[in-house]
């Protein structure tokens, strides 16, 4: 039988079998983050295990950094003792750290694919759930909880057991104002926040294929929030071109050797997936969110969803979302007033993402009474994007560009959305109190988000 994408590369990083399902892996990269990248550090060599591969080790501080423009370390207090403790550690152990300020600064998930550190073919992990959005250029790359963490910085190795194989087809063509962004919210409308759990999800089919890379990173971005750990992406040409050059990535004869390894790692045509979903892309519209929860999501020409005519079991939880969120069921969401538009996060904050963004907003002006952010994912990003004049499409139009950093998807840096306001964000999560106590969050694509900070309410980009 022949083997999926997933199987290739997990087979290969098998160090031994611990017996019951469980495995030791090799794992290549690990990525680190100022929320829990200095503590793990610091711990493991107080217990007395210090790096065992600090090469294989790349930090960068993002969740708790201000992004105020002219920020520095001090500009939000409660993250300096957290970026300091990241520069002793991995200092003290040659370990690579793209500081503040520095190029290669940004959110770790950015950062990563940017640098060439993630390849095809490869493990990485990271203590954050949205280290799937690696998996968009090929890598088997999961998000790890803190003891996970210290095991890996003490031995590059971890202990897995290997996940059921799930395989989402996307067919046929775009449709006008859809993304990867609309095309990952509508399949977690279809199947829900649970459907990925104990599965690995390789995304598949024609419109898949004709993505760019950074399309890609988005799609596995979203994968956690339909509960799979990993979801990838089989490497082709665009992978490659879009690779090819930069800082880490092999270069010379090891590109070449690299590239002929590469082109063995998509699923055989005879292997089998444990589960098949196909989705139809004359189906998927450019989406919006609605509620607390990322398949609380439609199709922004339809009405709020009347939870009396919902399944049974989510009544009660569609009711208490649209109370948090102030909406009436049966309503169309568009035209819904907005008060902030927030385009960034490891999501939607690359330099493709701005474009579509920029190419919304060129020429207009945000409705007067949002507030508009953009912040780039890097500071790559930024000053690529500045390069090209897209500072200026912002700023003109009254948003803000601000530094690069995870900001106001999670509000761990102090920048919120104030309570009962409304929000549009690129981001991937609209928990409650995710934005900030009491916000209120739709997600959306960035040319959706950019479309509402136009009209001052939740618009059809399609329209614009
Ligand atoms: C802080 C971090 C551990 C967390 C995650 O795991 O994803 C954050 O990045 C998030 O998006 O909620
Ligand atoms: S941008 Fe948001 S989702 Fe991504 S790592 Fe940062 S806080 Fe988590």
């Amino acid at each position: 039988m022949g083997k999926t994408l997933f199987d290739k590369i997990w087979d290969s990083h098998v160090i031994t079998d611990l017996g019951n399902g469980f495995v030791l892996l090799h794992i290549d990269r690990l990525l680190l983050h100022d929320m829990s990248g200095g503590k793990s550090l610091k711990e493991a060599i107080e217990k007395g295990y210090p790096p065992s591969q600090p090469r294989l080790i790349y930090g960068t501080p993002d969740h708790t950094m201000s992004t105020k423009p002219g920020r520095t370390e001090h500009t939000h207090p409660p993250g300096l003792p957290l970026i300091k403790s990241m520069r002793e550690t991995t200092s003290a152990y040659g370990i690579k750290l793209f500081d503040l300020g520095q190029d290669g600064q940004g959110i770790v998930h950015v950062m990563g694919p940017e640098q060439g550190l993630t390849l095809p073919g490869t493990t990485l992990v990271c203590g954050d759930s949205h280290t799937s959005t690696h998996g968009g250029l090929g890598a088997l790359a999961f998000g790890i909880g803190s003891s996970e963490l210290v095991h890996v910085i003490a031995t590059q190795t971890m202990v897995q057991r290997k996940p059921k194989r799930m395989r989402a087809s996307f067919e046929g063509k775009l449709l006008p104002g859809v993304t990867a962004k609309d095309m990952i919210l509508h399949l977690i409308g279809e199947l829900g926040t649970a459907a990925g759990t104990g599965f690995s999800v390789e995304y598949a089919g024609s419109a898949v294929r004709a993505l760019p890379a950074e399309a890609r990173l988005t799609l596995c971005n979203l994968t956690i929030e339909m509960g799979a750990r990993t979801g990838m992406v089989a490497p082709d040409d665009t992978t490659y071109e879009y690779l090819n050059g930069r800082d880490y990535a092999p270069k010379g004869a090891m590109w070449d050797r690299a590239v002929a390894h590469w082109r063995t790692l998509p699923s055989d045509p005879d292997a089998e997936f444990d589960r098949e979903h196909t989705i139809d892309m004359k189906n998927v519209a450019p989406q919006i969110t609605w509620g607390t929860s990322p398949e609380h999501v439609i199709a922004v020409d339809r009405a709020i969803p009347d939870p009396g005519t919902g399944p049974e079991e989510k009544r009660g939880a569609w009711e208490a979302a649209l109370k948090y969120q102030g909406l009436e069921p049966g309503k169309p969401i568009e035209g819904t007033k907005v008060d902030w538009v927030f385009i960034g996060s490891c999501t939607n904050s690359r330099l493709s993402d701005l474009r579509a963004a920029a190419e919304i907003v060129k020429g207009r002006h945000k409705a007067e009474h949002v507030t508009a952010w953009v912040v780039p994912g890097s500071v790559r990003i930024k000053s690529e994007a500045e390069a090209e004049g897209l500072d200026r499409v912002f700023t003109e139009a009254g948003f803000e560009w601000r530094e690069p950093g995870c900001s106001m998807c999670l509000a761990s840096n102090g920048e919120r959305v104030p309570p009962g306001q409304r929000s549009v964000s690129t981001s991937n999560r609209n928990f409650v109190g995710r934005q900030g106590p009491g916000a209120r969050t739709h997600l959306a694509s960035p040319a959706m988000a950019a479309a509402a900070a136009i009209k001052g309410a939740i618009a059809d980009v399609r329209k614009i």
